[in-house]
């Protein structure tokens, strides 16, 4: 197997990003919290933006799965062709992408998005963000490497659930494809053992472990609620 995925093989990804308007969003500060989870025994960091993306590869040492965001709505998480080549372009050795079936804003497909993307990228690994089992199929028919529960409950295919949506890590491990990458709402060591045990090729934290924001309303609710 690739030897970027076999750094990752059986570990814990930790997405390091913060939002427009929030006090993190500096590549300096998100650089320093990747560091800070790679020496708490992350194999690999997931970032977003550009300016983040370079920094992390320059200061850290495991593969790191880049992206862009447009927007919050739709096709958001690297929804063209040109954004797929700005990322690869930082270093990331691999590049996650929209990988549900809807339209994409440049009018490609995805399987024209990862061919083109591997014609002037061929070490890039591709990652496809996927919301459902369908999703996740039609990735594999469109040549994509590796396999992410990311937007399960964000596209509106599936309702959100409180924690990861099993069924759907369940059903894309089961097709046997490709390695699947068990992300979103992974909120405790517990749960990400649990994604370990369901199949997962690997698991990714983002806002339990880097977004304090959300990690303080957790406990700030919880006592306003006592
Ligand atoms: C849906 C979407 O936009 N997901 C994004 C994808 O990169 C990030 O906002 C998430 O933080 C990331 O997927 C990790 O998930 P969680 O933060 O739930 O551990």
């Amino acid at each position: 197997m690739n030897e970027i995925l076999e750094a990752l093989r059986g570990g814990l990804v930790v997405s390091c990003q913060a939002y427009p308007g929030e006090p993190m969003l500096d590549p300096r500060t998100m650089t320093q919290i990747a560091q800070a989870a790679v020496a708490g025994g992350a194999v690999g960091i997931r970032g977003k933006g550009l300016d983040d993306l370079r920094a992390m590869h320059a200061a850290i040492d495991v593969p790191v799965i880049g992206l862009v965001k447009v927007g919050s709505e739709g096709v958001f998480i690297t929804p063209t062709l040109a954004d797929c080549l700005a990322v690869a372009e930082t270093g990331a050795q691999i590049v996650a992408l929209d990988g549900t079936r809807r339209p994409r804003p440049d009018g490609r497909t995805l399987a024209e998005t990862v061919a083109e993307l591997r014609a002037a990228f061929p070490d890039v690994l591709v990652m496809a963000d996927c919301g459902s089992v369908a999703d996740a199929q039609a990735a594999v028919a469109a040549g994509v490497d590796v396999l992410g529960t990311t937007l399960a409950g964000y596209t509106g295919e599936r309702p959100p659930t409180e924690g990861p949506d099993w069924e759907v890590v369940d059903q894309v491990v089961a097709l046997g494809a490709l390695p699947v990458f068990v992300e979103g709402r992974v909120h405790s060591p517990a749960q990400a053992a649990e994604a370990m045990r369901r199949g997962a090729f690997a698991v990714v934290v983002g806002t339990a472990i880097t977004h304090p924001t959300t990690l303080t309303r957790w406990f700030a609710d919880a006592i306003a609620g006592a």
